[in-house]
C-alpha cells in the first residue's frame, strides 16, 4: 500500500512541479500569514486533540457523505481542539493543498493547521507553507535517513513544525537521530490497516521527555484517551472515529472530557 502510495506521489508532485515552480511558490510564501507554533499548542498540561478532517481512508473509502471540510474546521475550533490536520492529497484521502488552504486561511480558525500528505520532496514542504499550514507530517518509513533530516531541517527553515511518524523500533531511532522534535507513533501499520496499542506501548519507552509525543490512528472512546495519557502522550491525532459521529463536538467532549 505505502509502496503504490509513494510510487504514485514521485510522478505527482513532478506534474506539479511543471505547473508551479518552487520559485512560484517562494513568491506565494512571502504573502502566506506568518507560522502558528504547533509545537507549543501540543505542550498544555493534559493530553491534546489533533483533529483531522479526512473524507475518505483507503481503507474505508468515503467516510460521510456531504462532507464540508472548512464547516468540519470551524466545528473542531468551536469544540476546542488544538490543532487541525487536513489532507493535503487528493488521490488516496481526497483532500487537496486548496482545501488546506481554505482552513489555514479562515479568520475562524485560530489553532495550528497540519499539512498531511505523503511527503517526500522540498518542493511539498513549500506547497504546505505556500498553502498557510504551520506543520506538516513526515513519515520516516518512505524516506531514506539524509532526505528525513533534510526535510526536517527545511521544515523548520521555513517556521512550520514536522511531526515525524513512526511505526517500529528502527523509525523511532532514526527520527531522534534526524533531529525530531515531535515524534508520532502511528498505532496503525499502513501495510496491514491492523491497530496494535501493546506496539505503541513499547515503542513510546524508547521516546526521551524532552520530545512531543502524538498517539496517531485508531482511537475511538474515552478508555483509548485514558490509556494513550497513561502512557505519556503529549498529544492524539484522531480522524475516523469523530468524523463518522452525527454529533461531531458531542463526541469530541465526551472522549476528552475536560
Ligand atoms: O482516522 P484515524 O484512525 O483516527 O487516524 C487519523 C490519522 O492518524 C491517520 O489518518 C494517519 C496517520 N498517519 C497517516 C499516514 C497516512 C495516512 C493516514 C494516516
Amino acid at each position: 500500500m505505502l509502496d503504490d502510495i509513494v510510487a504514485y506521489k514521485k510522478h505527482e508532485t513532478e506534474s506539479k512541479e511543471k505547473q508551479l515552480t518552487i520559485s512560484q511558490l517562494k513568491q506565494q510564501i512571502k504573502k502566506a500569514r506568518s507560522p502558528r507554533n504547533f509545537k507549543h499548542a501540543l505542550s498544555g498540561a493534559n493530553i491534546s486533540l489533533i483533529a483531522e478532517v479526512k473524507k475518505k481512508s483507503p481503507s474505508k473509502g468515503i467516510l460521510k457523505e456531504n462532507f464540508n471540510h472548512l464547516e468540519i474546521a470551524k466545528l473542531y475550533q468551536k469544540a476546542g481542539v488544538s490543532a487541525i490536520s487536513v489532507l493535503g492529497d487528493e488521490h488516496f484521502f481526497a483532500g487537496s493543498s486548496e482545501i488546506v488552504r481554505s482552513i489555514a486561511s479562515n479568520s475562524d480558525i485560530s489553532v495550528p493547521v497540519m499539512f498531511k500528505d505523503f511527503i517526500a520532496s522540498e518542493y511539498q514542504l513549500y506547497e504546505a507553507r505556500a498553502s498557510n499550514a504551520d506543520a506538516v507530517l513526515l513519515i520516516v518509513r518512505i524516506l531514506d535517513q539524509n532526505t528525513l533530516k533534510d526535510l526536517i531541517a527545511k521544515t523548520h527553515e521555513l517556521g512550520m513544525s514536522a511531526l515525524v511518524e513512526t511505526f517500529d523500533e528502527s523509525d523511532v531511532k532514526r527520527a531522534l537521530e534526524a533531529g525530531a522534535e515531535i515524534i508520532g507513533i502511528n498505532n496503525r501499520d499502513l501495510d496491514t490497516f491492523k491497530t496494535d496499542f501493546e506496539k505503541t506501548r513499547r515503542l513510546m519507552e524508547l521516546i526521551p521527555d524532552n520530545i512531543i509525543t502524538v498517539s496517531e490512528s485508531g482511537i475511538h472512546t474515552r478508555e483509548d484517551v485514558l490509556f494513550m495519557e497513561s502512557l505519556g502522550f503529549n498529544a492524539m491525532l484522531i480522524g475516523e472515529s469523530i468524523i463518522c459521529q452525527e454529533d461531531i463536538p458531542g463526541k469530541i467532549s465526551e472522549i476528552m472530557m475536560d
